[in-house]
């Protein structure tokens, strides 16, 4: 998938193209829009930053279109650091801005790895009386879980191997590549 852009040199094959993301991410919006039709209140999403930040993006707005209403709050949390497995520990480096109590909350997740940070993260809003709470997340690793999570809507089972873009960066890069790949081993050996 070479467009001539810089990260081209760096990725070594594409795993989920843009136009996979595009009609997976309607899908899971039409599922979640269903669900929460009657829900009081309508929505509130709950994004994992800095990894979900292209999802979110692009499931509320197709969320958006097909109603219930929604609301957005962001968390940031970290776990990876600059490799490429969990430290175990998740951190909180910006929590939510508001109470949750008596709302229907859906984490958007780019991805559920280990299951370490979602599981951390569903503890913890659970704590704080929401209505509800589930989970949307694009990508999943099934061969990877060490803590099972449940999350209702996935968009695709993927290999347990690192992957970067659309929101997955490995050391705060590739972020921006707007499809799923995986990186030439050398990319690693360099960093
Ligand atoms: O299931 P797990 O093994 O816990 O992995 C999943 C989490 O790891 C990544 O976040 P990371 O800690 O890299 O922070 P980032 O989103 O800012 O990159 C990813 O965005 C998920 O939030
Ligand atoms: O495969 C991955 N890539 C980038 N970040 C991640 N966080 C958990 N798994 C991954
Ligand atoms: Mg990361």
């Amino acid at each position: 998938m070479a467009d001539g852009s810089w990260y081209d040199a760096d990725i070594d094959r594409v795993i989920i193209s843009e136009e996979q993301i595009r009609e997976k991410t309607e899908e899971l919006a039409k599922q979640v829009a269903a669900d929460y039709a009657d829900a009081e209140g309508g929505v509130l999403l709950v994004c994992v930053l800095k990894g979900a930040v292209m999802f979110m993006a692009d499931f509320a707005r197709a969320l958006g279109r097909l109603g219930p209403s929604s609301e957005m709050e962001f968390m940031a949390v970290s776990s990876y650091g600059s490799g490429t497995t969990s430290s175990g520990v998740v951190r909180i480096l910006k929590d939510l801005d508001r109470d949750i109590a008596g709302r229907h909350v859906v984490i958007v997740e780019d991805i559920v790895d280990s299951g370490l940070t979602l599981s951390w993260l569903m503890k913890y809003l659970q704590s704080r009386s929401p209505e509800s709470v589930e989970v949307v997340a694009l990508f999943r690793k099934p061969d990877a879980i060490k803590v099972p999570v449940p999350t209702k809507y996935v968009g695709f089972d993927i290999p347990s191997e690192f992957v970067v873009g659309y929101g997955l960066d490995f050391a705060e890069r590739y972020r921006e590549v707007p499809y799923v790949g995986v990186l030439k081993p050398e990319v690693y050996a360099r960093s």
